[in-house]
């Protein structure tokens, strides 16, 4: 067996812009998936992941993917909950270049799944990592971030940046733009996360975005707009000295920066009454700024405040089910065990 983890994401800014070739900065967060996987001796894939539903629930099915497992739950949760797993296991089979490879696999995870912490990119880039290494195959954690957003791309139609799974794949402060993805170095920034309890669909959310751009020019313009948001801030990081703390004026200009993202993804229609009561309350509270994060439509609010105030505010909120500090987590994926 092996056991592989790793982190969720938030996004400092850019996503949904990122689909469309703008810059985006995703930072990794202490917060980890771990997915542990057994090979078989027959090509048989049983799926444990006891998070996917509030009673969790197992299902066991062919190596034949085109056969429906046999549970008790709607066709589209059953749909939804292995669409993931499913499509890293062919990725992993394909890389060991081991088609008829069976697994069990189990799936634990500190992400709240579709709040926009990444628990997908999570889930694919832990769950290729173990299966490859179970299989004697062992990736590069780029490998791995490249399988893992081919995973991505395969269950979310075609509508997937490389953000989230490179993110996962190599921790830390990363910059995702087109094919081209790299570690940035950033001061710790004093990330604040407000979940609503939540949950958005990240394909249908990106879908609304793309039917908005491709109706409006404006719509495009604000994509645009986003990656010009982008831009701004990563030159804000890059002259920031990231042994030190942040100072005051850095986090000043970049919590303006996420109050306009905000702003922006409102606008593409991918916000909520929730998100923005949660944002309000940070921004009320004195956070430097607050956005969304992930693709929206509920789910998780990041600000970013070094003081209690704005967490301790959060958790008064009505709208918010969870606020939690999230560290930026400068590791990315890693083996966790294996016997
Ligand atoms: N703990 C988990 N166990 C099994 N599948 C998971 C788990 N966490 C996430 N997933 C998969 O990821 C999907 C959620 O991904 P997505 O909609 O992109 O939201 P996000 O990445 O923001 O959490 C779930 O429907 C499920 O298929
Ligand atoms: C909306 C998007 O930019 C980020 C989605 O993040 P999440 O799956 O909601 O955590 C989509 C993508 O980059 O693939
Ligand atoms: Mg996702």
């Amino acid at each position: 067996m092996t056991v592989s983890t790793a982190p969720g994401k938030v996004y400092l800014f850019g996503e949904h812009a990122v689909v469309y070739g703008e810059p985006a900065v995703p930072c990794a967060i202490e917060r980890r998936a771990r997915v542990a996987v057994d090979e078989r001796d027959d090509d048989h894939i049983r799926v444990e992941a006891r998070d996917l539903s509030l009673d969790g629930f197992t299902v066991e099915y062919a190596g034949d993917t085109d056969g429906r497992p046999d549970v008790d739950a709607p066709t589209d949760l059953v749909d939804a909950a292995m669409g993931y797993i499913d499509a890293a296991v062919e990725q992993a089979r394909d890389a060991a270049d081991a088609p008829d490879a069976g697994f069990d696999i189990r799936v634990e995870s500190e992400i709240p799944l579709g709040a926009g912490l990444g628990s997908s990119a999570a889930v694919a880039v832990a769950g290729i990592d173990a299966a490859t290494r179970e299989l004697g195959a062992p990736l590069g954690p780029k490998e791995v971030a490249d399988r893992a957003y081919r995973a991505e791309y395969d269950v979310q139609d075609g509508q997937a940046s490389r953000a989230d799974t490179f993110c996962s794949a190599m921790g830390g402060a990363v910059r995702v733009e087109g094919d081209d993805c790299r570690r940035i170095d950033t001061p710790n920034l004093p990330f604040v996360v407000g979940f609503d309890g939540g949950a958005g669909d990240t394909g249908e959310l990106v879908a609304g975005v793309r039917r908005l751009k491709r109706e409006y020019g404006f719509a495009a313009d604000t994509v645009g707009n986003i990656g010009d948001i982008v831009r701004r801030g990563e030159s804000l990081l890059a002259g920031a000295d990231p042994a030190a703390d942040p100072d005051p004026d850095l986090l000043a200009e970049l919590g303006r920066l996420m109050d306009f993202d905000h702003g922006l993804l409102e606008a593409l229609g991918v916000s909520s009454r929730t998100l923005d009561s949660m944002v309000w309350a940070a921004r009320e509270a004195g956070a430097h700024g607050a956005k969304l994060t992930g693709a929206g439509g509920g789910g998780c609010i990041v600000a970013l405040d070094e003081t209690p105030e704005t967490r301790t505010a959060l958790s008064y909120t009505a709208e918010c089910r969870d606020a939690f500090r999230a560290e930026l987590d400068r590791e990315g994926v890693r083996e966790a065990g294996r016997r």
